[in-house]
């Protein structure tokens, strides 16, 4: 009898952990806040280093731990939020809608964290873009919707969406949005894996099976 067994189990990391990079001011620690606890700080103070929290969500029946990051954004934070970017598996890149300075600033962004997070192969990480304080009226707006899919497109990133931790329109969304594209992500990974390393022969002598670099999953 011959056939392959794929030896990841499911759900093998149901703790995730999300940061949230932007400049400062654009809404990070509220957006953190309205989806943790529903509540919405109108004089937020800005962040020194970094804050965490933890909220469970569901996707699918599937319950997920979500760690969520909150950074300082002002530049002369940088050495305190940088060593915390190793590990991430979610990042959310934010700006606001009414502060186009902050948009153009996403480069700047996502540069840092593939930088200090080490991340080698930035085609396939889940970034999700977060265009926050879509409450504001459309005079104040200076980046248009357009825009945002625009320079999504430019850069490879599939997930985008617009926020307001004001009047809480769209932050679940995008912690879900976050979740299966880091989802989709992880299908994609396990499949290559599956294709050269995670899978077992079965035709193989037991013999050589364990010296295989999946034989030691089956004991733990
Ligand atoms: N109109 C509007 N204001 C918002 C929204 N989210 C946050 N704010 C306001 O924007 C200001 C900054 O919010 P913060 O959450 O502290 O911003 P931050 O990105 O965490 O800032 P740093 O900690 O300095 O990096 C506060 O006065 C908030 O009340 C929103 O969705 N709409």
């Amino acid at each position: 009898m011959s056939g392959r067994v794929n030896m990841r189990p499911t759900n093998k990391n149901a703790l995730l952990k999300v940061v949230i990079l932007g400049d400062g001011g654009v809404g990070k620690s509220c957006l953190m806040n309205r989806f943790v606890s529903n509540h919405f700080d109108e004089h937020s103070f800005h962040t020194i280093g970094v804050e965490f929290l933890n909220k469970d969500i569901e996707i699918d029946n599937e319950s997920y731990t979500l760690q969520i990051w909150d950074t300082a954004g002002q530049e002369r934070f940088k050495t305190l939020r940088t060593p915390f970017y190793r590990g991430s598996d979610i990042c959310m890149l934010t700006y606001a809608i009414d502060d186009k300075s902050s948009f153009r600033n996403m480069n700047m962004w996502k540069n840092e964290f593939l930088y200090y997070a080490d991340i080698k192969e930035n085609s396939s990480f889940p970034f999700i873009v977060v265009g926050n304080k879509s409450d504001v009226s459309i005079e104040e707006r200076e980046v248009s919707q357009l825009e945002l899919e625009t320079w999504c497109n430019e850069n490879g990133i599939a997930s985008c969406i617009e926020t307001s931790a004001k009047n809480a329109s769209n932050v679940q969304e995008a912690f879900k949005m976050a979740v299966q594209h880091w989802l989709r992500a992880e299908s994609r990974a396990d499949r290559t894996e599956c294709t050269y390393s995670d899978t077992v022969d079965l035709s193989k002598k037991q013999s050589d099976v364990r010296n295989s670099c999946c034989a030691g999953a089956t004991d733990d």
